[in-house]
């Protein structure tokens, strides 16, 4: 196949790497928005900022610079586009493609941030409805699923989930992914698997927070079960299956983000224990932490749709300053109890 991964982050970077040694013998080309950054990579043959220490295989050609630059030039020979920036990079990648045929994939985890809608809103959408709204002749769908880019890159085991309606671009993102190191299964639910994708990394900052706080193993494994019953809550009012939550998007990314120390968004809720604030957070990772921008549209669609997430809703509060962490732990252990099926 030849494939092109638009986005050079630590995450398009193990993808490419990954699809570029699949013995299926790929073409791989991965774009990274910064002709420099393109430029160091192919020289160093490591994406050093994003990735280091994972040499690129020699079949992974690297491109860089303006999309106009080539990029698009070479997209209707492509078998496969993977978009792989974070969702704030989803609207303006999608309405460049708009107008192809061929399959899109996007990796990015999370709910556009009310700013990102790109007009006044009542809230921020998912990224299939972002391309509904912006190339809805676009023929795509989600890769997504438990997975860190450093294991992803060394080889390490993963299992992947290709999610789309269309068989076709199931089809093309296993074809191009799936392979000694890497399963990717299919599912045909693409809401459960997006609401999967973004919902963990919110809940993934209140694990981080409860375990900065040392507040004990018990403290995590409710937050991991009583946070996926809220992610199949919202799930299933968005629209979606119900057994999808306890697959690989569902509890698989859950459990992986919720206690992984590769984690990002795990790393915030640490290091908001710690006394830092969000700003010093987020600087101090050097990626991307979708949590953060996605908290508030997550809470805003519960809240539109009557769905109770009273843990997301506490992680909201702390990012916009109005809890502290320990008056947050307060406010959860001190909610009415209530039947666990509710
Ligand atoms: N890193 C992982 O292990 C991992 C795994 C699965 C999914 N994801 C998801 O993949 C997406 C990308 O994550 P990452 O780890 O590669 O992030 P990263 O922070 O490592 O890199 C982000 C990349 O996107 C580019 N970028 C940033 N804002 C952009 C914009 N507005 N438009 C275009 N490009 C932009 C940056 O230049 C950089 O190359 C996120 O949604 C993340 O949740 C990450
Ligand atoms: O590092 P995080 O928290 O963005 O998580 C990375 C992946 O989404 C894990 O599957």
């Amino acid at each position: 196949m030849k494939i092109i991964v638009i986005g050079a982050g630590a995450w398009g970077t193990a993808v490419a790497v990954s699809a570029a040694r699949n013995p299926g013998g790929h073409q791989v080309v991965l774009w990274a928005r910064d002709p420099a950054q393109a430029e160091a990579m192919a020289a160093a043959r490591e994406n050093a900022r994003y990735l280091p220490g994972i040499p690129l295989p020699r079949e992974l050609h690297l491109r860089g610079g303006a999309p106009d630059d080539g990029l698009l030039a070479a997209v209707p020979q492509a078998d496969l586009i993977i978009i792989a920036t974070p969702v704030a990079g989803l609207r303006p990648t999608l309405e460049l493609l708009q107008g192809t045929d061929v399959p899109i994939a996007w990796l990015c985890k999370g709910f556009e941030a009310v700013r990102d809608t790109g007009a006044a809103r009542p809230f921020g959408l998912m990224p299939h409805e972002v391309q509904r709204q912006v190339a809805p002749a676009l023929r795509a769908g989600a890769l997504s699923g438990p997975s860190f880019a450093q294991e992803v890159a060394r080889g390490q085991p993963t299992a992947l989930v290709a999610a789309s309606r269309d068989a076709d671009v199931r089809r093309a993102m296993v074809e191009a992914l799936h392979g000694p190191t890497v399963r990717v299964y299919g599912n045909d639910d693409l809401v459960g698997v997006e609401v999967g994708g973004a919902v963990k990394n919110v809940l993934a900052i209140a694990t981080g927070l409860a375990d900065g706080l040392n507040l004990g193993l018990n403290a995590r494994a409710a937050l991991i079960t009583r946070g996926l019953a809220e992610i199949a809550r919202l799930g299933v009012a968005l629209g979606a299956r119900p057994e999808t939550f306890t697959g690989l998007s569902g509890l698989g990314d859950l459990v992986l983000t919720a206690t992984g120390d590769l984690s990002r968004n795990r790393k915030v809720g640490l290091l908001l224990a710690e006394g830092r604030t969000l700003d010093e957070a987020v600087q101090s990772l050097g990626h991307v932490a979708e949590g953060v921008y996605s908290a508030r549209t997550v809470w805003q669609r519960a809240q539109h749709l009557g769905v109770e997430m009273p843990v997301t809703e506490c992680v909201v509060a702390l990012l916009d300053g109005a809890l502290k962490p320990v008056e947050a732990v307060a406010a959860l252990m001190g909610r009415d109890p209530k039947g666990e099926l509710l």
